[in-house]
């Protein structure tokens, strides 16, 4: 194990406070590298204080303590939530300047209080920013006093809390998950919204009923009005690779406690060490990794955004930078959505029967996961966004009359769009994949062949179908909802390739590092290994098989690494909730604990009477008179 120098050591311990020995011990010796250098290369000292305030004040607070597994009633939950909800607004744990100051401080907040309980902080953020920002963002001066009152929560009558009058307001009932937050729906009956109301941003009508815009361009309009819609996409994108982190903890500490079966009849081993488990986990955590880094540098672009549109930028590149940061997120939240659900599940199951258990958190992270699929446009659908954004620039490749050119840079490779598409697969060894430029190469054709064919595939279907929208909806299947997912995968690839690979990077984390990118690439890639045969990238036995057997010999690899690499992505106990996956290990005291401290856990039931002096019989149904 590396260690950190005295100095570092020092500041360390103060923000990252040592691990308690245990069962995971061994695994955290056998590390590569030690897991608070990573943490704090990975977020500032500044970050993990904030965090580390965050935590211990809800830990502190009674308000805040919960039982592992306790299934509330609907009312009491939402009521907790509700004053939960309350106490947080009195901690104010992020000032209007620290905002203004350092704007990530928002979405480390939403996490911090995603990770205690996505109801919380979803009913939080929604109260303090969506609708807010919503409002502040597309209307102008006159809609200060709206604001104001969003701001007091006057969102009814403040004295009686009943709706106004003509708006009927109700509960829409129980969700799959996240229901300590009562969504609710509004009807309006024939109630007249004032002229002023007209969030007037982008385009107004005078008194005489003559609209007037300040852009000349309609698609500049369009794209400024529903560029709101953008914002709640990237933080979505960083909300679920949150839970990511969260589960992939919970399995990786829970596998190298484990034990079953192992080659002698002397000892058991954890469940880690088996090759079948490391590869049902360790590309999660590359991904946890390789996805976390995409989300923090995409809100950095997103803020980049936010901050032209306050200052009423209408230069071509705030237009194309809306665009970009559009069909970037666009898939970037189903790409980001999906891992995280696909991931809660491997773990869920990972951890066997314990990860069926409520107490130990799973079942909760899959299902207040599960709406980020939907909410803030359907994954299926926002996808559709993201190939239109890059079909819209075949013409321009095709032709070679204008380098293709974005703000963030996405789409400059395509500049090479057919010397790409000539390329083959050459790597010829295990050991030359493991070059994570290798994968990034293939990442580079799989789009441009993708975008070569769903392009054709819309023009064939132009012509035989009766309409563009026919045309379009019989061009998504196999061609542009791979493309925009390709697309994406190569931006977060590309993009954690070029972290890993810097210079700055310490060397003592650079080698793990680079593996979780190589991992992350090659196991993305793998499920695309229909259409790199297809499109004739791949030719014969070799590359198919030495890129699977490239991504076993990185899981083997990374396994020693794993618990060190979820320490330092892992919230406190308290936060984590989950008995099986606690930072000292005792994965069966922590759980026996837990079970005992359960409601009427050594109590008979209530209807035991039942059993005893009305017992069934069987085949006889007893007489209702
Ligand atoms: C942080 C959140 C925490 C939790 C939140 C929990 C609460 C949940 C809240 C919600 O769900 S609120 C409701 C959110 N609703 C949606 O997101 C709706 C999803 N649907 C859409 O956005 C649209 O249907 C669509 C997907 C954009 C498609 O619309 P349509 O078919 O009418 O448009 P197109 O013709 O395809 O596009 C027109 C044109 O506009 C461009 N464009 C669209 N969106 C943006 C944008 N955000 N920024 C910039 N530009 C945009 C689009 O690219 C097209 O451009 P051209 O191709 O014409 O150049
Ligand atoms: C927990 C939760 C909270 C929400 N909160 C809010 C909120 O606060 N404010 C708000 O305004 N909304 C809210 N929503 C609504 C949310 O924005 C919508 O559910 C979402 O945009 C999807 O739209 P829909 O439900 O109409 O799905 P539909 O459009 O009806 O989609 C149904 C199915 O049809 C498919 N489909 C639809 N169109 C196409 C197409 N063109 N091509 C191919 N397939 C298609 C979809 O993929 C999907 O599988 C919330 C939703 C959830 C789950």
């Amino acid at each position: 194990m590396i260690t950190a120098s005295k100095s570092d050591a020092v500041s360390q311990d103060g923000l990252l406070p040592d691990l308690p020995n245990g069962p995971l011990s061994e695994y955290r010796r056998k590390a590569s590298f030690n897991w608070k250098d990573m943490a704090m290369f990975l977020e500032d000292e500044d970050i993990i204080a904030f965090k580390n305030k965050i935590f211990s004040t809800l830990e502190s607070d009674p308000l805040f303590y919960r039982q592992p597994g306790v299934d509330l009633p609907l009312e009491k939950y939402r009521e907790l939530t509700f004053l939960r909800c309350k106490k947080i607004f009195e901690y104010n744990f992020l000032t209007f300047e620290a905002t203004m100051e350092k704007p990530q401080k928002m979405l480390v907040l939403i996490n911090c209080l995603g990770m205690y309980d996505w109801s919380l902080s979803t009913k939080y953020f929604l109260d303090t920013q969506v609708f807010g920002v919503a409002i502040g963002n597309t209307g102008s001066e006159r809609h200060e006093t709206i604001l104001h009152q969003t701001q007091n929560m006057e969102i009814r009558n403040p004295k009686t809390l009943l709706p106004m009058p003509g708006v009927m307001v109700g509960d829409i009932g129980r969700k799959l998950g996240q229901n300590g937050l009562d969504n609710g729906f509004a009807m309006f009956h024939n109630v007249r919204i004032p002229y002023e109301n007209l969030l007037n941003r982008t385009g107004d009508i005078s008194s005489s009923g003559n609209y007037t815009s300040a852009y000349k361009d309609p698609k500049q309009r369009l794209g400024a009005s529903l560029g709101t819609l953008s914002s709640g996409r990237v933080s979505i994108i960083s909300m679920v690779v949150t839970n990511l982190k969260l589960a992939i903890t919970i399995a990786i500490r829970f596998s190298a406690t484990r034990r079953q079966f192992g080659p002698t009849e002397k000892e058991e081993i954890p469940v880690l060490e088996y090759q079948l488990q490391q590869w049902r986990l360790i590309p999660y955590l590359a991904a946890a990794y390789a996805l976390d880094y995409f989300s923090v540098g995409f809100f950095f672009n997103l803020i980049e955004l936010q901050i032209g549109i306050l200052m009423k930028d209408r230069s071509p590149r705030q237009a194309e930078l809306g665009k970009e940061i559009h069909a970037l997120s666009c898939a970037g939240k189903p790409l980001a959505s999906w891992t995280a659900q696909h991931g809660a599940q491997e773990c869920r199951e990972a951890c066997g029967g314990h990860g069926f258990l409520a107490m130990n958190r799973l079942g909760d992270i899959r299902n207040d996961n599960d709406p980020n699929c939907t909410y803030e446009g359907d994954n299926n659908v926002l996808l559709q966004q993201t190939s239109n954004y890059l079909l819209g620039l075949v013409q321009s490749i095709h032709e070679d009359n204008a380098p293709c050119e974005s703000p963030l840079g996405s789409i400059h490779f395509l500049n090479d769009y057919k010397t790409i598409l000539k390329r083959k697969f050459t790597a010829s060894t295990i050991r030359e994949c493991l070059d994570c430029a290798v994968a990034l190469d293939a990442y580079k054709w799989l789009v441009c062949y993708l975008l070569r064919e769903s392009h054709d595939k819309l023009q064939q279907e132009k012509q035989r179908a009766a309409n563009d929208f026919d045309a379009r909806n019989n061009s998504q299947v196999y061609y542009c909802r791979s493309l925009a997912l390709a697309f994406i995968e190569h931006t977060v690839l590309q993009r954690y390739y070029d972290y890993t690979h810097d210079p700055s990077t310490p060397g003592s984390l650079q080698p793990v590092l680079k593996k979780l990118c190589c991992l992350y690439g090659l196991w993305s890639l793998n499920k695309h290994i229909a259409v790199l045969y297809q499109g004739g990238y791949f030719a014969g036995e070799l590359p198919g098989r030495i890129v699977q057997d490239a991504i076993l010999d990185l899981c083997a690899q990374l396994k020693d690494d794993a618990v060190s690499l979820v320490d330092a992505i892992a919230p406190p106990d308290f936060i984590l909730n989950s008995p099986i996956a606690k930072a000292d290990g005792e994965l069966y005291k922590n759980l026996w604990s837990a079970v005992l401290q359960g409601e009427k856990v050594l109590e008979r039931p209530s209807w035991w009477p039942e059993f005893c002096c009305n017992k069934p019989v069987i085949g006889k149904p007893r007489s209702q008179l």
